[in-house]
């Protein structure tokens, strides 16, 4: 017997079902017409209301979080909005798996050093959870929504770009705007807040990285003005349908614009490169050098045309975007804290300048080299300590792509959002002794895995920053620079030490700075 012919058992089978459904559904429809309106939409409620809580408590299991969801639906939707420091740390202390519910939502915090490494090192089930409006925002087309083996392949051929061969390319253009922006620093009048100052710095910074010249001084001006909506749009709590005058769609907006300036850098590098046959200085230029490289050579070397084809300006424009993205509210925030920091430890300042001279043979005016900012060994020790204790990243979002066993006892469901935090793990004490105090010589000799598997600043696996390397060149030579040539004043207000939330974290106060310029050669003042 086949499985589609039925048999006399099954056919009295079905009859009597659905003679039982029948009576089932006329009696649902009489209770149905004998209820009011009123009944009908308590009942809807109730309902709602009552699958909300089950599932939260199916889907919760035997991990930390509210007994019950104390706003029904919502959740604590509010709190979300203006997320505090010190509520996540709560969120974080209360176990290393807990959890919240958002809408429909249902979100999982893990804040063990081990479960976020774990986490950020299985895309088998996990990959980064987006916003709904980001599609819209960076466009459905951006390699940034890619995953698998589709992401990896892009991922290879973007590595070249922060090779240590391309850093040593942007480092002259990375020196110009550093002098340029302490110049600036110390010609301001007195005080001021300087959070915005290092947005603007760190802005203009990344864009003559990304597209040198190409890129005007007005356009940077308007993209560092804006750049802040941009970061609106794209918070982890934003309502996913654009509507005009509202944050996403001034987000929108301004996305657009900028990366259509992008766009037309983009044009001019493959001129310069392919036409003029110019010379790399910034991202842009290195991309289409990359290119052209593969496309001479992949006649030998098939490999070369796997890793690097021919991108279109708009691509080259949507990932410049999402560097930017990636890299602004970060900068912005290591910038900040390191700063405040170094400003407010002498003995810090002492050591550096000592260095900065040591390694400069006496000379201050030795330009940036990547050979000369891999010996400033102590300057880094710094940068690398400030990103530990002040982690600009604190959590990354992803989500769940198939049921997920997190440990032994608790399998994430697919479709919830799974967050490693990364802030809780730089505060390990078992491999950062005395975590909350800010101690740059524990980098001199780096003892276990602090520096490798517990480093996890920018993340690990295969979305691990892509820019780091560019990061700490950056900041270890700005750093020096910065110290060297100038004297900070760190105007401390109750609020320097306490953390504001937005994306990433800053100073409550917004970090009130003086500077004015030094003689590195002079005696010290
Ligand atoms: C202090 C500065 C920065 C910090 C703390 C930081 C941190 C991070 C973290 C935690 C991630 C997620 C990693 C993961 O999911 O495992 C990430 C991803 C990423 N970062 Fe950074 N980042 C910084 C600056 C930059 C800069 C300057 C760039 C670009 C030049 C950049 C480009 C990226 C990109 C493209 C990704 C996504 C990579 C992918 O999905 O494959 N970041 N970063």
């Amino acid at each position: 017997m086949s499985f589609n012919q039925s048999s006399p058992i099954i056919e009295s089978v079905v009859r009597e079902t659905s003679t039982g459904a029948q009576i089932f559904a006329t009696k649902a429809l009489d209770v149905y017409s004998s209820l009011t309106w009123m009944q009908i939409i308590v009942t809807t409620i109730v309902a709602i209301f009552s699958y909300d809580q089950i599932m939260y408590q199916i889907r919760k299991g035997s991990i930390a979080g509210p007994r019950f969801k104390i706003w029904p639906i919502i959740g604590p939707f509010l709190e979300s909005l203006d997320p505090k420091f010190e509520e996540y740390k709560a969120k974080w202390d209360s176990g290393p798996l807990s959890c919240v519910s958002i809408f429909h939502k249902f979100v999982i915090i893990a804040s063990s050093r081990e479960l976020a490494r774990k986490i950020l090192g299985s895309p088998k089930y996990v990959k980064p959870c987006v916003v709904d409006v980001a599609i819209k925002i960076l466009r459905p087309t951006n390699w940034v929504f890619l995953d698998g083996k589709a992401h990896s392949d892009y991922r290879r051929s973007l590595n070249g770009l922060f090779s240590q061969k391309a850093l040593e390319i942007y480092i002259p253009v990375l020196e110009k705007y550093m002098d340029k922006y302490l110049d600036i620093f110390c010609d301001f009048d007195g005080p001021r807040e300087f959070f915005p100052e290092f947005r603007e710095l760190l802005c203009a910074l990344s864009l003559r990285t990304f597209c040198g010249d190409y890129i005007t001084e007005d356009q940077i001006k308007v993209i560092a003005d804006n750049y802040f909506r941009i970061t609106a749009a794209l918070e982890l709590v934003n309502f996913p349908i654009i509507i005009p005058y509202t944050k996403t769609w001034y987000g929108q907006r301004i996305a657009d614009d900028t990366m259509k300036i992008f766009e037309k850098c983009a044009g001019m590098a493959k001129v310069h490169i392919n036409d003029e046959d110019g010379t790399p200085t910034c991202v842009m230029d290195e991309w289409i050098h990359l290119m052209r490289e593969a496309r001479e050579s992949h006649l030998e070397d098939t490999d070369q045309k796997l890793l690097i084809r021919e991108f279109t300006n708009r691509e080259i424009s949507e990932a410049i975007f999402t560097f930017l993205f990636a890299s602004q509210d970060a900068s912005s925030s290591l910038a900040c804290w390191l700063f405040q920091i170094v400003a407010d430890r002498p003995d810090v300042v002492a050591k550096i300048r000592e260095e900065q001279m040591r390694v400069r043979n006496n000379d201050p005016l030795e330009r940036l080299s990547l050979e000369l900012i891999n010996e400033m060994a102590y300057t880094n020790s710094v940068v690398k300590e400030s990103l530990r204790y002040r982690p600009p990243v604190l959590m990354v979002p992803y989500v769940v792509k198939q049921p997920f066993p997190v440990t032994e006892d608790y399998t994430a469901p697919k479709g919830s959002m799974i967050i490693p935090t990364l802030y809780p793990a730089l505060h390990d004490p078992e491999v950062y002794p005395d975590p909350d105090s800010f101690i740059p010589d524990r980098w001199a000799n780096p003892t276990g895995d602090m520096d490798k598997r517990s480093w996890l600043v920018f993340g690990t696996g295969p979305h691990v920053c892509l820019g780091k390397n560019y990061v700490m060149m950056l900041f270890t030579g700005m750093l020096g620079k910065f110290v060297m040539n100038s004297n900070m004043t760190h105007h401390v207000t109750p609020l320097s030490e306490e953390i504001k939330v937005f994306a990433t974290i800053f100073p409550k106060d917004d970090l009130i700075l003086e500077w004015e310029r030094r003689d590195p050669l002079q005696a010290e003042a």
